[in-house]
């Protein structure tokens, strides 16, 4: 079964696709097609046995637990927010860190007459963070540009993903408190981990390699 098993691995274009590609040339595998320059959303590489779907970072878990790819790589903010059902986590990538946060303007007190407000995209984790704390908040759903919503009033903290701080700071916000750390994680297929034993177990021990010896 070993030599001939297929696999599919799910991939967000951008910083997973760039961060994942060293390690997967660790295990000879080389896409076909650069999915910045193609529009293809399947990528073979060169292992006939593999090939690459190319999808938004928040769908990794998705195709992974319903089995249209056998892997995947996903953030640990995205794995929260999908639950992690049909999915095995057994590797930490320890590519596309950043730390999940709570931030604001700087010296906004919270509301006294209402609860305060948090806009995010990570409504899960965020739930979950002021629940821990006996926090009541009103969580309010966003999609991108969370960095608005204190500067037009339509929060008074945002929930967001900060590396640098630089978009903080280009929008007049400062980091508040820390959620968590957050790095991306290879998930897998829990019916392909019984069935396909061998060849991702294979994966995975090459992939274990490359980050080792990125540590040398
Ligand atoms: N500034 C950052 N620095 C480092 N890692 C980041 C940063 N922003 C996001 N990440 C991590 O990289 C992952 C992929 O981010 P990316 O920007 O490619 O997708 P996205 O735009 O967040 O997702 P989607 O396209 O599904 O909305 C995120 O889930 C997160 O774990
Ligand atoms: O602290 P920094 O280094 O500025 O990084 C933080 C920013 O990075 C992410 O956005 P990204 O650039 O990925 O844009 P996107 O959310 O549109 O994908 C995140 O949503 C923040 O806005």
């Amino acid at each position: 079964m070993t030599a001939n098993t297929p696999l599919t691995i799910a991939l967000s274009k951008g910083r997973i696709f760039e961060q994942t590609l060293p390690l997967l040339a660790h295990a000879g595998i080389h896409p076909l097609d650069d999915p910045e320059r193609s529009r293809k959303l399947i990528l073979e590489t060169t292992d006939a046995r593999v090939k690459f779907v190319i999808i938004r970072a928040s769908d990794v878990p998705t195709y992974v637990q319903y089995g249209a790819a056998d892997l995947g790589v996903a953030g640990k903010d995205v794995l929260l927010e999908h639950g992690g059902e049909g999915l095995y986590e057994p590797l930490d990538l320890r590519i596309a860190r950043c730390r999940l946060m709570v931030a604001g303007l700087p010296d906004s007190a919270p509301p006294t007459n209402r609860r305060m407000r948090i806009a995010t995209k990570y409504v899960r984790s965020a739930e979950r963070y002021y629940a821990a704390k006996g926090e009541q908040v009103d969580i309010i759903k966003l999609y991108g540009s969370m960095e608005l919503a204190p500067l037009v009033g339509l929060a008074d903290r945002i929930v967001d993903l900060v590396e640098s701080g630089n978009t903080l700071k280009a929008n007049g916000l400062v980091p508040l408190e820390h959620i968590s750390d957050i790095s991306s994680r290879l998930v897998v297929n829990k019916a392909a981990w019984k069935m396909k034993h061998a060849a991702v177990n294979g994966l995975l021990e090459s992939l274990r390699e490359a980050l080792a010896d990125n540590q040398n």
